[in-house]
């Protein structure tokens, strides 16, 4: 060899041993010919071990499956292949630093690229190159579960962890759009804490929390469909959308719920209509029959809810939206306690 080419040779190799990358040359048979330091450090195979061997031979714990078939189609159909992070997690068995090779030892998340050559004396090899993406993996998975969060903040109450008002009012648009268009019925609930003022007066804001907290728990347990929304609409107030639910329904929905608020027995020695915690409820139904618009159906169940705290409290009454009817001359309806 001519000086000026072992030369060259000595610089190409402090270049491919100094680069922040994996680099495994292979020719046709799978052998390696070329093994930088960078896999040494990663996969505890020093080049010395490694040049003249296959990979497989080298990696006994293990090449993926989708690595020996991107490197079957590198090498037979000189057909250039990236195993990109997001599908293939770590096709090779390479580690973090130290690498111990310890079976428990997780791998690196890599990207992998396999790029067919033509030496100048005309052989077929493959260049492998191996980018270690853990960072990026690990930043990408906070940022993820960051921006679940967020949006877990944006549309929830952070006390009682029911769905906020914002989130209601873009469901209620929705599930009032979709009873139009499928010609399914939509009930709406709206609840509220009979004399919290007097609960918290009492028994101290705190307590009051913990009521509100476990008032949401056990209205959320009795709903069965993964389509109800329980939403907390005010301070001790709450709406409940129930999609494709007529008045039956909601009916039966409501006093499941009175029922359980009840079997709750939260002693409230302050209030005015029985000694536990009790819930008034008003129920508004909408059908594609009825030509009442969103905000009609809201003060709908409003009323209906008034109504219920106007008529002595912990009970349900339900109020009539069909036929365009003014709220005055709706017709109230009493479901009873
Ligand atoms: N502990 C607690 N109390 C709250 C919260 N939000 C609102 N409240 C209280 O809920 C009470 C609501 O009082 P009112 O609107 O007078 O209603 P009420 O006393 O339940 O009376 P009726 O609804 O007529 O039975 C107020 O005392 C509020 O401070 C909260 O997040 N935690």
């Amino acid at each position: 060899m001519n000086p000026a080419t072992h030369v060259q040779n000595l610089v190409w190799n402090s270049i491919w041993n100094a680069i922040n990358l994996g680099l495994i040359l292979i020719d046709n048979q799978g052998v390696v010919v070329i093994w930088n330091d960078w896999v040494s450090e990663h996969s505890g195979i020093t080049e010395k071990q490694a040049v003249g061997q296959t990979l497989e031979s080298l990696f006994t714990d293990g090449l993926g499956a989708s690595f020996k078939t991107a490197m079957q189609n590198a090498l037979t159909y000189k057909l250039p292949v990236v195993l990109s992070s997001v599908l293939h997690r770590s096709p090779l068995p390479l580690y973090p630093l130290p690498c111990t090779r310890q079976k428990q030892q997780a791998r690196i998340h890599q990207s992998v690229s396999l790029t067919p050559i033509i030496t100048p004396d005309g052989a077929h090899q493959c260049l492998i190159q191996i980018t270690d993406t853990s960072v990026s993996f690990t930043r990408e998975h906070m940022l993820k579960s960051h921006s679940k969060q967020l949006s877990i903040d944006a549309t929830t109450d952070g006390l009682t962890g029911a769905y906020n008002r914002r989130y209601f009012n873009e469901r209620f648009k929705a599930e009032f759009g979709r009873v139009n268009r499928q010609g399914t019925p939509l009930a709406l609930l709206m609840l509220d804490i009979d004399c919290f003022k007097d609960y918290n007066d009492f028994y101290g804001h705190p307590a009051g929390d913990r009521v509100l907290i476990r008032i949401v728990e056990r209205i959320k347990s009795q709903l069965n469909r993964t389509t109800d929304v329980v939403t907390r609409y005010g301070g001790e107030e709450f709406a409940i959308l129930l999609p494709d639910c007529e008045l039956e329904g909601a009916r039966a929905v409501a006093q499941k719920i009175q029922h359980a608020i009840l079997t709750l027995n939260i002693p409230h020695a302050k209030s005015n209509v029985a000694d536990h915690v009790t819930l008034s409820i008003g129920i508004a139904t909408h059908s594609v029959n009825s030509s009442c618009d969103a905000n009609f159906l809201l003060n709908t169940a409003d009323t209906a809810l008034y109504t219920a705290k106007h008529e002595g409290r912990n009970c349900i009454r339900y109020l009539l939206t069909s036929e365009k009817i003014s709220l005055d001359a709706a017709c109230l309806v009493d479901l009873g306690d």
